[in-house]
């Protein structure tokens, strides 16, 4: 089976130390550091913002995908690109010109991404392919971590996997939410090759990092 890329989320880290748990994060064998910005109205959560993402992106060299739960999101599309992230995803629900939110993330010199919620169809995303370099399939419905994984995306992300294959482009599939040993193997044999892991790469603390993110690569030992 493919080995995944591992994408911590640092809603699960300890906010007190936070450039600590990246750094941690990033000795341990995260590929890509995923950052969940959430504003309190998209989402029913509040978390950070862009000043945090520059304080945090010295310390690691490693992708930041800024996964982006505010709406509206244009007006923050430039502030997240010079803070320092890497790839920009955003929700078609969080602005009303979509394609257009994606020509300015890569008009920012970013890799762009869609986020598809649980109830959102993947036919969304039949206009917009063209323009993306990552699509995001949430198992989770977006505003908190630990949450349970949701069956039903399974069948959205191997629905995915064939519009992204037909493109005969390199597009990453990305899930998030609910992912940890048991989904994990489930989520790749349907076509995903990023996954998203909050608590299931912090739980247990430092220590425990680099055994749980090889865990969900699927390298036991
Ligand atoms: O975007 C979100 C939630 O909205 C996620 O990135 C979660 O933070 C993932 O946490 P776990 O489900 O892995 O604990
Ligand atoms: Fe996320």
């Amino acid at each position: 089976m493919t080995t995944p890329l591992i994408a911590p989320s640092i809603l699960s880290a300890d906010f007190a130390k936070l450039g600590e748990e990246v750094r941690a994060i990033d000795t341990a064998g995260a590929d890509w550091v995923h950052v969940d910005v959430m504003d309190g109205h998209f989402v029913p959560n509040l978390t950070i913002g862009p000043a945090v993402v520059k304080a945090l992106r010295p310390h690691s060299d490693k992708p930041f995908d800024v996964h982006l739960m505010v709406s509206p999101v244009d007006l923050w599309l430039e502030a997240f690109a010079e803070a320092g992230a890497d790839h920009i995803t955003i929700h078609p629900e969080a602005g009303p010109h979509t394609h257009r939110t994606l020509q300015t993330i890569r008009s920012l010199g970013k890799k762009a991404g869609v986020v598809i919620n649980p109830g959102t169809p993947e036919n969304v995303l039949e206009y917009l392919i063209d323009m993306v370099d990552l699509v995001l399939v949430m198992s989770v419905n977006p505003g908190f971590g630990g949450q349970s994984f949701i069956d039903s995306q399974l069948r959205k992300i191997e629905a995915i996997r064939t519009m992204i294959d037909a493109t005969g482009r390199d597009i990453f599939l990305e899930v998030d939410g609910g992912v940890d040993v048991n989904t994990a193997p489930r989520c790749i044999a349907a076509g995903a090759d990023v996954l998203v892991a909050g608590s299931a790469t912090f739980k247990g603390g430092p220590d425990r990092y680099a055994a749980n993110i090889a865990a969900l690569k699927g390298k036991t030992g």
